[in-house]
């Protein structure tokens, strides 16, 4: 079996801040796994370590067998935590690019971004320029630019943040679809509704994984309704 993510033993440390601690995680193909925990609890490091942005002081990291690389960056789809995005250019005009980039041509890129545009429900919004775009769609924009070569793995970080219930509810369904085709998607939140939607989840304190499991396994283990008395329940056996 190929696991799409693999990082073993990482450490990190920020001047004398230890940031990530003996973090072990590997993920199968074809899950959601959502990585949750406390602002400042190491998840946007991790996810920039497992991509290669960042370097682990200590551990190892492969994606997909081999050690992460620029070509490897190349095949996913990663959506960082702040929008990077051009201004100047119109939001069609920024999916253009970055299908491009991407190796995308043609009718097939067309295609492909008709159909993520409709998806994250920016359809009528595509000429628009960036600077007349609100914070929840230059989000959905950074989503579909993440998406649009469908690759076969997806970091995304907080990628739902600022967004209406309605439409948070339609991206799940994608990323539902994405992994119904055999993507995997890792992916940080701090709704606690949409951690009962992963299939498995990897709780993060102070840059421990303190539990990693699928949802109801981990509420029935522990005896609580909410991956948040998870998370106290856990931390109380810590102390
Ligand atoms: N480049 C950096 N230099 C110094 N400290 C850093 C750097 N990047 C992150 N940190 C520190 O590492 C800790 C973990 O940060 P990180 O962004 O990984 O947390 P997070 O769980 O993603 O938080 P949030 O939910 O607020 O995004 C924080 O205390 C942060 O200040």
């Amino acid at each position: 079996m190929t696991y799409p993510v693999k990082g073993e033993h990482l450490y990190k440390k920020f001047k004398k801040q230890v940031v990530l601690d003996d973090v072990s995680i590997t993920l199968n193909e074809g899950e959601i796994y959502g990585l949750i925990g406390p602002s400042g609890s190491g998840k946007t490091t991790l996810v920039r370590i497992l991509l290669g942005l960042e370097k682990a002081d200590r551990g190892e990291v492969q994606l997909f067998e081999q050690k992460p690389t620029l070509n490897a960056f190349r095949s996913l789809g990663y959506m960082a935590q702040s929008d990077a995005l051009y201004t100047e250019l119109s939001a069609y005009q920024n999916l253009d690019f970055f299908a491009s980039i991407q190796g995308l041509r043609g009718k097939e890129k067309k295609a492909r971004i008709r159909a993520i545009t409709k998806s994250v429900g920016l359809e009528n919004d595509l000429k628009k320029s960036i600077d007349h775009y609100s914070g929840g769609m230059k989000r959905r924009l950074s989503l579909a630019a993440a998406l649009v070569h469908e690759p076969r793995l997806y970091l995304l970080d907080e990628p739902t943040v600022g967004l209406d219930p309605l439409i948070r509810k339609e991206i799940w369904l994608l990323f539902r679809y994405l992994r119904s085709k055999g993507a995997t998607i890792i992916v940080t939140t701090h709704v606690m509704d949409e951690v009962t939607q992963c299939d498995r989840v990897g709780l993060l304190s102070e840059g421990h994984l303190i539990a990693q499991g699928a949802p109801k396994d981990l509420m029935e283990e522990y005896g609580v309704s909410s991956i948040e008395d998870v998370f106290l329940a856990k931390e109380e056996t810590r102390k």
